[in-house]
């Protein structure tokens, strides 16, 4: 199975991408966290998005906050699918990361999640769920997952 590369802009994003690592990992699924930021490391954003490919990559997801470019950019290095989170800013609440992300001209995709911890949980989702077109066994875990969420939606109507 491909791997899903967890790329974040700065390590002050961890609290938040921490999220998605721990979805990948209930699912068993094999990632790399990396920080790279389009700002602050532009040749080695360029070198990691070319190489994703060759490097066994299936998926990217991408957490950055404020004048959030690095999904983006990467998105533009690379034909992978990438997963855009926009990180909560303190200045903005993290409207800064939702919009700079979500308004990618036409022609180069990013898919965004909401801001935060919904957005970094739901990223690793989705991650699988794109892996699980190839994979009938992520197909059967994630559907374990959705009837234990069903549950515990209804354990908590009923404890209500
Ligand atoms: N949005 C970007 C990019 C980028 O898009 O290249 N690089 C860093 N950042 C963001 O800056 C915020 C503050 O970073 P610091 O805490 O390091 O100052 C982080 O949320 C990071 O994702």
């Amino acid at each position: 199975m491909k791997k899903v590369a967890v790329v974040m802009g700065s390590i002050s994003d961890w609290p938040t991408m921490e999220l998605t690592a721990n979805i990948l990992d209930e699912f068993g699924i094999d990632y790399e966290k990396h920080i790279i930021s389009a700002h602050r490391m532009p040749d080695q954003l360029q070198q990691f998005s070319k190489d994703a490919i060759t490097n066994g990559y299936g998926v990217i997801i991408a957490g950055a906050g404020g004048a959030a470019h690095l999904p983006g950019m990467l998105a533009a290095n690379t034909t992978l699918p990438v997963i855009g989170v926009p990180i909560e800013s303190h200045a903005l609440h993290g409207m800064d990361s939702l919009l700079s992300i979500v308004q990618m001209p036409s022609g180069v995709p990013v898919a965004t999640t909401a801001i935060g911890n919904a957005g970094a949980k739901n990223a690793a989702l989705l991650a699988t769920e794109i892996l699980a077109v190839e994979n009938s066994q992520l197909v059967l875990k994630l559907n374990d997952f959705r009837q234990r969420q069903t549950q515990e939606a209804i354990n908590s109507e009923m404890q209500f």
